[in-house]
């Protein structure tokens, strides 16, 4: 069976090609027009859910020439039965006939752009068959009801499905009706952030492995290193610091932080900072010595190359962040590294425009890690964790409160603790900025933060997770 909707289990993502493929499987056992049936009833229900009242609520659908606009119109002869006021507007010279015979039928109908204005726009305009961008009277009949929430009908119309690009004009939704599984661009930004809230419709879809993962609190939960009876410190871990400068001591402070939230038996400090560090942070060993993992980079300066050589010899796994990340391909190819940069760093590395990474998120992380060898935490709004095999994770928890100096520092810290207490590159990167974002929202309270205050989160929000496995 598909996909459940949004509680529970790792939320998952799919192409369009492996949706088009499980949508096929299914639609030859199941009635001509039954998954359309399903995904409008789904469509109808959230659009009532968000109109509290669909007696007398006036809604427009934007009808483009595919099944997306069959599913609005389905939906909207639904919502007219139960007493809406529903206006089509059509897009296109062709519209899903069955679903406009039912929307007449229902007492819907079809008008021009413009007219008074709707409690609730549904864009059926382009769906999983769209290309990017948008025709110039779907940007105009979206210009006429500007203001009004809408509920876009499984993507965002005019976003790419597939890579989370926006290349050109594209709905921007209140809530997005997603049917059988979560399509890349609900996850990847920034297309993801186009999408609004999300809501899963399950329509029975079996479906394949994931093209894209986000863990969810029992994923994360999951994947903890939590100690058995037996361990002690070096049983559980010992993750090492090479952090900071002269000029930036507070990094070293900040990243020992994240080391430093109890998921590793221990932290080792080497560099300049270290009385600041220790001051600070009394249970961190200064000096070089045996660790499972080295951190290096964050505040690094131009000390920051000469840092990860002394790391890399030890021939244990890396974090790799900040000034180091430059130097990432001096390593030797079987090294174990994961690289931790923002889509500026990872542009620097690939010597590329800033914005053509924002741009392109997962492609470039994709890229950068099959490329180099490494994983790649390309941090943003949505953190991608990429692996050099082709796996990725998508991070959802965190806030833009979280923009703030330093936080990165940390969130280099907490991913080698996880590292050095055993998780793979892969694990311990989406988990550690699965457990970076969650503190940060702990710590926020919708309001602002500074980054010392993610890391004294991180143990509160581990508590939760375990309190919540374990009962
Ligand atoms: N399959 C199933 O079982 C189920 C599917 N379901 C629903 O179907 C949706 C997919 O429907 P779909 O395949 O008909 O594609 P859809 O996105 O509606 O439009 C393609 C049309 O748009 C055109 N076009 C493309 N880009 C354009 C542009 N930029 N500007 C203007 N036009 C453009 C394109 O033209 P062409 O490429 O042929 O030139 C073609 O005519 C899916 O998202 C879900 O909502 C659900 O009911 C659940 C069951
Ligand atoms: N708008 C945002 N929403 C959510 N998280 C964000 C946002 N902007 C930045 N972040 C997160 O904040 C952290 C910033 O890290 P970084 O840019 O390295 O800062 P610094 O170098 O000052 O430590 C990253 O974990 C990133 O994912
Ligand atoms: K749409």
């Amino acid at each position: 069976m598909g996909t459940r909707p949004d509680t529970g289990g790792m939320r998952r993502a799919h192409t369009v090609e492996q949706v088009r493929a499980a949508e096929g499987e299914l639609m030859a056992r199941l009635p001509e027009g039954a998954l359309m049936q399903r995904a409008a009833h789904g469509l109808a229900a959230a659009v009532a859910d968000l109109l509290g009242e669909v007696y007398g609520a006036r809604v427009r659908l934007l009808v483009g020439p595919g099944d997306n606009g069959g599913d609005a119109l389905w939906a909207g002869a639904l919502l007219a039965r139960r007493g809406a006021g529903v206006e089509a507007v059509l897009l296109s010279e062709k519209a899903h006939a069955e679903g406009l015979a039912a929307l007449r039928a229902a007492g819907g109908r079809v008008v021009d752009s413009g007219g008074a204005r709707p409690d609730v726009v549904v864009d059926g305009i382009l769906g999983i068959g769209g290309r990017p961008g948008l025709r110039e009277n779907a940007v105009a009949a979206l210009a006429d009801v500007a203001g009004v929430p809408v509920v876009a009908v499984d993507v965002p119309s005019g976003v790419e499905v597939d890579t989370g690009r926006v290349d050109g004009p594209h709905v921007r939704a209140h809530l997005t009706v997603t049917f059988g599984t979560h399509k890349l661009a609900h996850l990847v930004d920034p297309a993801a952030e186009a999408c609004g809230a999300l809501h899963l419709v399950d329509i029975g879809l079996d479906l394949p492995e994931a093209a894209l993962e986000a863990l969810q609190p029992a994923d994360a939960g999951a994947l903890l290193p939590v100690p058995g009876p037996f361990d002690h410190k070096y049983t559980r871990g010992v993750v090492g610091v090479r952090a900071g400068s002269e000029q930036y001591p507070g990094a070293a402070v900040l990243c020992t932080s994240g080391a430093g939230t109890g998921l590793a038996g221990m932290v080792r400090y080497v560099g300049s900072a270290a009385d600041q560090v220790r001051a600070v942070h009394p249970e961190v060993v200064v000096g070089a010595g045996r660790v499972q993992a080295w951190v290096v980079g964050s505040g690094g300066s131009e000390g920051a190359a000469e840092a990860l050589a002394e790391a890399a010899a030890d021939g244990v796994p890396l974090v790799v962040d900040a000034d180091a990340i430059a130097h990432v391909r001096s390593l030797e190819p079987d090294a174990d590294v994961l690289i931790t940069p923002h889509a500026g760093e990872l542009a620097a590395l690939l010597d590329v425009d800033r914005a053509e990474v924002e741009a392109d998120q997962l492609g470039y992380a994709r890229r950068a890690a099959a490329d180099l060898g490494v994983t790649v935490l390309l941090k943003g709004r949505h953190t991608l964790c990429a692996a050099p095999d082709g796996r990725v994770r998508v991070t959802t928890t965190g806030t833009p409160w979280l923009g703030t100096a330093g936080a990165g520092d940390v969130l280099a810290g907490l991913c080698g603790a996880l590292r050095a207490a055993g998780l793979s590159s892969y694990d311990a990167g989406s988990l550690g900025s699965w457990l970076h974002g969650a503190a940060a929202q702990l710590a926020s309270d919708g309001g602002p933060l500074v980054a010392a205050r993610v890391a004294d989160a991180v143990p509160p929000v581990v508590r939760g997770l375990l309190r919540s496995t374990l009962s």
